[in-house]
């Protein structure tokens, strides 16, 4: 079965999950956040790839795109029948993006890719409010989360504008005004 994909991006912070959340509940579509697949996977008992995991996300860096894609292509194939699936956080770098087509074409629709645009202000100071106990949601984690997310991911988000794949929503707003304009691209 071929599944849809919309690829959701934007800095860390800017609402990925909170708007995945929302359009998982009211379209036929699955939310797969790359990094709870991954924190999950952290927190796995017998996991190979917790300390190299934790690591990664301590340094804001990238997990190898084996293990990644191989944790979203897993709870694709546990989703069953959808509309399609929300892969939010990634491609994050070139080797997530290289990684993904090897793996991927043939097998998915990508259908485009949200871009949650915001000031990496707003987002930094949502993060630290963020409540949610994340070991990354500290000064200096966010720090190197950003100086990943300009380097690696934001070219990707400039390499999938180049085939007029990418549809910007701009995130600083509220959440239902910001929620409103997704939607447009989901009916
Ligand atoms: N439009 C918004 N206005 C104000 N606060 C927001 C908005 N969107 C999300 N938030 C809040 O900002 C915080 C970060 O949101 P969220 O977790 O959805 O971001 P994210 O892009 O998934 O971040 P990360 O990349 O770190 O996982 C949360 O506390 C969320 O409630
Ligand atoms: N494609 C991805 C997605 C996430 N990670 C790691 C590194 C991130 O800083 C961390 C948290 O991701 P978030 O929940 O903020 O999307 O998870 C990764 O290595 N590769
Ligand atoms: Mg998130």
């Amino acid at each position: 079965m071929v599944h849809n994909v919309v690829f959701v991006l934007g800095p860390p912070g800017s609402g990925k999950g909170t708007i995945c959340a929302k359009i998982q509940e009211d379209f036929n579509y699955i939310h797969l956040s790359a990094g709870d697949l991954l924190r999950a996977e952290r927190q796995r008992e017998g996991s190979e790839f917790g300390a190299l995991i934790e690591g990664h996300i301590t340094n804001g860096t990238i997990v190898p795109v084996e293990i990644t894609c191989k944790l979203l292509e897993n709870a694709m194939k546990a989703a069953g029948d959808v509309r399609g699936f929300l892969v939010d956080g990634f491609p994050r770098n070139q080797n997530n993006l290289e990684g993904w087509n090897a793996e991927m074409t043939g097998k998915v629709d990508e259908k485009f890719v949200l871009y949650l645009s915001c000031p990496v202000d707003i987002c930094i100071s949502r993060c630290l409010n963020r409540g949610q106990g994340r070991t990354d949601d500290n000064e200096e984690s966010l720090k190197k989360r950003v100086v990943t997310y300009n380097s690696q991911t934001f070219p990707i988000i400039e390499h999938f504008e180049k085939s007029g794949q990418v549809r910007e929503v701009k995130s600083e707003r509220p959440v239902e005004e910001v929620y409103a304009d997704v939607v447009k691209l989901f009916s």
